[in-house]
């Protein structure tokens, strides 16, 4: 299938932008490189635009005629979605009904949606399932509510169908050591820890040692990348297969504590971290845990990375990598 990528310069995308070619589809990679790059496409054809253009979106899909759009593409920090809320929903509503609208006018109507587990706040039980109340907790879990609710309304009016993938924590990289995460500012744990340990950074602190969990840090759910953009793959074979719109939960379905994270990081790479004991972050539920069952059984979906070390060891070996380059500049 023609498959366009929108955001597929960034961490997620470009992962799924390689599976996509693997697996024999022909790719069309949107990207702003506004915290993309584009050294991470490695392959298909590559148009630098924005999703705020709609003269750009027209020409990519008289150019490129794509049978169906991944959508990657949004402003993804949550702190800062609550100083910026303007941006947050320009970029992640406003420019998305830009994409929606280009799409309905060139007849496209397979729609693969990058949701998240912050549609649903503090959860009333885990592991979460799709049934779980969604009371988000800050414009950016907003923002991708918005759209979910948007696509559920397309899906009756104009026969448009989608899948809504929420991601609990996407970690890991490329096991091949081609990509991995590069967001700046990184502010997700285990590229922290990692850089922590390969000497990037001086330490790492751990947000709150007081939460109702079994070691007192937090618990998420690590998925790894692959497992994620399989998850990608067969959405768009359920959807091809006439599958009708529908939203999944993405995880790992076991959740690891911050404090298990370090462990896991020290051991893989051989390496003492600094800890600091900070206070807790804002807004940190004490535990995310998907129930990924629907995936597993509707998009017959299964995650392979399940264990936390396997993540880590990806990561780790990209890191390195990415070390290495600062080292030499
Ligand atoms: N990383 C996670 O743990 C996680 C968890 C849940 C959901 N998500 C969602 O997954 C998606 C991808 O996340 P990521 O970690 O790869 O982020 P990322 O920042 O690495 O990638 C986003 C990409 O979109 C591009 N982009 C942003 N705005 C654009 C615009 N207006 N026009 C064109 N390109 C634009 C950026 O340049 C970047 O390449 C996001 O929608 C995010 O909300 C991520
Ligand atoms: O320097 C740090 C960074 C994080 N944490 C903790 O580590 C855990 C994971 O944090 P982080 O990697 O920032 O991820 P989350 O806050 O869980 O958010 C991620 O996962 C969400 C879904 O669960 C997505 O919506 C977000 O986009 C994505 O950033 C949390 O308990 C944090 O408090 C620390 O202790 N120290």
């Amino acid at each position: 299938m023609r498959v366009l990528v929108v955001g597929g310069a960034g961490y997620i995308g470009s992962h799924m932008v390689k599976m996509l070619l693997d697996s024999g589809h022909d790719v069309i990679t949107l990207d702003n490189l506004s915290s993309g790059h584009r050294d991470a496409v490695l392959g298909g054809v590559f148009v630098e635009g924005d999703l705020a253009d709609i003269n750009c979106l027209d020409k990519v899909f008289t150019e490129h005629h794509p049978e169906a759009v991944m959508h990657f593409a949004s402003f993804i920090q949550v702190g800062e979605s609550v100083r910026k809320p303007d941006i947050y929903y320009r970029n992640n509503v406003t420019n998305t009904l830009n994409l929606l609208d280009t799409m309905l006018k060139f007849d496209v109507k397979k729609f693969i949606f990058s949701s998240t587990a912050a549609v649903f706040g503090e959860p009333d039980y885990v592991p979460i399932d799709e049934a779980h109340p969604n009371r988000p907790l800050n414009p950016y879990g907003r923002s991708k509510l918005m759209i979910e609710h948007v696509l559920a309304d397309y899906a009756k009016a104009f026969d448009f169908r989608s899948v809504c993938l929420r991601y609990f924590n996407a970690a890991g990289a490329d096991p091949e050591g081609q990509l991995g995460e590069r967001h700046d500012p990184e502010t997700h744990l285990i590229p922290l820890i990692l850089q922590a340990a390969s000497g990037r950074r001086e330490n790492i602190q751990v947000f709150g040692r007081d939460y109702d969990t079994p070691d007192g840090t937090c618990i998420r759910d690590y998925i790894h990348i692959v497992d994620l953009c399989a998850a990608h793959l067969a959405a768009l074979d359920y959807l091809e297969s006439g599958g009708e719109s529908d939203r999944f939960n993405l995880g790992n379905g076991s959740g690891f504590s911050v404090q298990e994270v370090l462990d896991a990081v020290q051991k893989v790479s051989g390496r003492s971290v600094k800890v600091i004991d900070g206070p807790r972050r804002e807004g940190d539920p004490a535990r995310l845990v998907a129930d990924a069952k629907r995936a597993r059984s509707i998009l017959n979906w299964k995650p392979i990375f399940t264990d936390l070390e396997t993540i880590v060891q990806h990561a780790w070996q990209w890191e390195l990598k990415c070390s290495d380059r600062v080292a030499k500049e």
